[in-house]
């Protein structure tokens, strides 16, 4: 059992140590109230058949036991509720310590992440930690406060058999410890098969028409079905060492309680034990053991949590290097409605080596630059180091002559207007992806956004207008009206700065011009970042740079590159031959 991840289960109880507490506190007197009820359930029963009392004179002992029996009930309920409490209440501080993680390490990392894998962490990999604060723990502090309680009521009745009980009792916590080692490897095992299933599965579900296409679906099946297969075969050697401990534990109880029984048998027959004394001891024995048993059946959530705080510990330690760091202390916020932007010999990337290099840009606040370059050039990841999702791993970017690491980043990013390539659309409906870039907005101004992103015709044809529900990755909608719903979302925003990256990458031309004189209106006053893959498309006066494995290798006016028969001219000669 790693330590680490043990410590650090059972630093994640401290903030839930009360209600732990309360949950132990509810058990124990369960415990307390029926040693009380045994010893009433032997008096009576001596005094019943040895002394000959009537029935009339015990009926108020006799009358005893139900209220015990009940609030022995409603201790029970209170101690299960409190664990379960404390299980849920640790499950969530985790999940949103795990959530503000994948905040902090921001789209770039997630993107080189398999998604399936985290959810996969996050859904299961949480939910295994419930029963650990739920039952394992609560469980382990029962047995030891239980067998307590239980000895100390036995000891004055029959030393001998608290002595047998006493003697046998570690055998149970020594056999837990010697099948611990197999049950946490199987226990891993399992874990990481669920991870690498889930990733899979995941995986499959996104490419399922990419799969059909290559005929693979059958293939993917099969796989899927195998990876299940050995998925159940290792929860079973999980379950299997779990119920053969059971057993195991059972049979050491089972021959102690039978130690007892025998002595107590023979002690009776001798005349050397009462029967009171006898019958209370032999009531006890098997309760003694219980805690004890149930550990043991706990023991494999306490190595399924294990093997996820493992996995969770991991993923919370991870620091995306370089990555969209925390708000530094000094931060700064933007107050200016003009942006100014420039990169300092900006070099970034995303693993060894640089994707981009060397940057050095300069845009005033209100001008706009075009980029432009080869696939693969570094445009896209020098707009995500502007929107500070990623940090220069050398120079640096000032706006308005600060620099960015020294920003308040929220309050950066809520500058920027942002029309991805491929824009994301949310669960929900048109309008709840609309409104996420400006929830206040009035419906005159959707319906001018809608307007001037050409989105209007297709609202008009959807069954439910702008309440109709989208899937998770908008389903309902092509590639080019998620292309309009994006730029709707930009003119929603209405910030000074505008980051496009080929906007109208995925529209027939006749749209393509629509929105580009939709653009141009938007365009006015604030700074715009463009990137654009069409370069017949762009205006002979646009600012322009040209990148190439990640440098910038040539900037200057549209018309003034064209004839300069650089890298630009070269780009524009192979687009018009494509
Ligand atoms: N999240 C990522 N993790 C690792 N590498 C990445 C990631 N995103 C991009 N890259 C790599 O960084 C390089 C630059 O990518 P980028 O997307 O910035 O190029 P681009 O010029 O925008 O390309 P395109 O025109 O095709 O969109 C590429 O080699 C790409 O494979």
């Amino acid at each position: 059992m790693p330590l680490a991840s043990t410590s650090w289960l059972r630093q994640q109880a401290r903030p839930v140590r009360g209600v732990l507490i309360g949950g132990l506190l509810a058990g124990s007197a369960q415990a307390a109230l029926m040693c009380a009820g045994a010893w009433l359930v032997a008096h009576l029963l001596a005094q019943a058949i040895f002394h000959h009392r009537a029935l009339a004179s015990l009926w108020p002992l006799l009358a005893a036991l139900l209220p015990m029996a009940l609030a022995r009930g409603a201790l029970g309920v209170a101690q299960r509720r409190a664990c379960f409490d404390a299980g849920a209440k640790v499950s969530m501080s985790v999940r949103l310590a795990l959530e503000q993680r994948l905040r902090a390490l921001g789209p770039l990392w997630a993107a080189q992440q398999s998604r399936g894998d985290i959810v996969t962490r996050l859904v299961d990999g949480i939910d295994a930690l419930v029963p650990y604060y739920a039952g394992y723990l609560p469980q382990l502090a029962f047995a030891a406060i239980v067998p307590a309680i239980i000895l100390a009521c036995a000891l004055p009745a029959d030393a001998w058999s608290a002595l047998v009980l006493v003697a046998t009792a570690p055998l149970i916590p020594v056999f837990m410890l010697l099948a611990g080692r197999a049950a946490e490897q199987a226990s891993q095992r399992r874990w990481k098969r669920l991870r690498r299933m889930g990733a899979h599965f995941m995986d499959a579900l996104a490419g399922l028409t990419t799969l059909r296409l290559f005929r693979a679906v059958a293939r993917e099946e099969t796989f899927l079905a195998a990876t299940g297969e050995a998925y159940r075969r290792e929860t079973m050697a999980v379950l299997r060492i779990a119920f053969l401990s059971a057993v195991v534990l059972e049979f050491f109880a089972t021959v102690s309680i039978a130690v007892v029984a025998v002595l107590v048998g023979f002690r009776l027959l001798w005349g050397k034990l009462d029967f009171e004394s006898g019958l209370f001891v032999l009531l006890l024995a098997p309760e003694f053991f219980l805690p004890l048993r149930a550990l043991g059946t706990q023991r494999h959530r306490k190595m399924e949590a294990a093997a996820a705080a493992e996995d969770l510990t991991a993923l919370l330690q991870t620091t995306a290097a370089p990555a969209a760091g925390a708000l530094p202390a000094t931060s700064q916020s933007i107050a200016s409605t003009q942006i100014g932007i420039a990169f300092e010999h900006v070099s970034f990337g995303y693993g060894a080596g640089d994707v981009v290099r060397d940057v050095s840009l300069a845009i005033a606040a209100g001008e706009r630059l075009t980029v432009v370059g080869t696939t693969g050039s570094g445009k896209s990841t020098l707009l995500s180091l502007l929107m500070s999702m990623a940090t220069p791993r050398d120079g640096r970017i000032l706006i308005n002559g600060e620099d960015l690491t020294g920003l308040d980043l929220d309050g950066w990013r809520r500058h920027i207007a942002w029309v991805p390539q491929r824009a994301h659309v949310f669960h929900g409906t048109l309008r709840d992806n609309l409104l996420l870039a400006a929830p206040a907005a009035s419906a005159w101004q959707l319906e001018r956004a809608l307007h001037a992103a050409a989105l209007a015709p297709v609202v008009a044809r959807l069954p439910r207008g702008l309440d109709t529900p989208l899937g998770e990755h908008g389903r309902g909608l092509s590639g080019g009206e998620r292309q309009r719903l994006s730029l709707a979302r930009a003119w929603l925003r209405d910030t000074p700065l505008l980051l496009l990256d080929e906007p109208t990458q995925h529209l027939d031309a006749a749209t393509a011009l629509q929105i580009d004189t939709a653009l141009a209106q938007l365009a006015q006053g604030r700074t715009v970042i463009r990137i654009a893959h069409r370069l017949d498309a762009i205006g002979a006066h646009e600012q322009v740079a040209v990148m190439a494995a990640g440098r910038v290798v040539e900037t200057g006016r549209a018309e003034t590159l064209r004839h300069a028969h650089g890298a630009f001219a070269r780009l524009l000669a192979a687009d018009r031959a494509a």
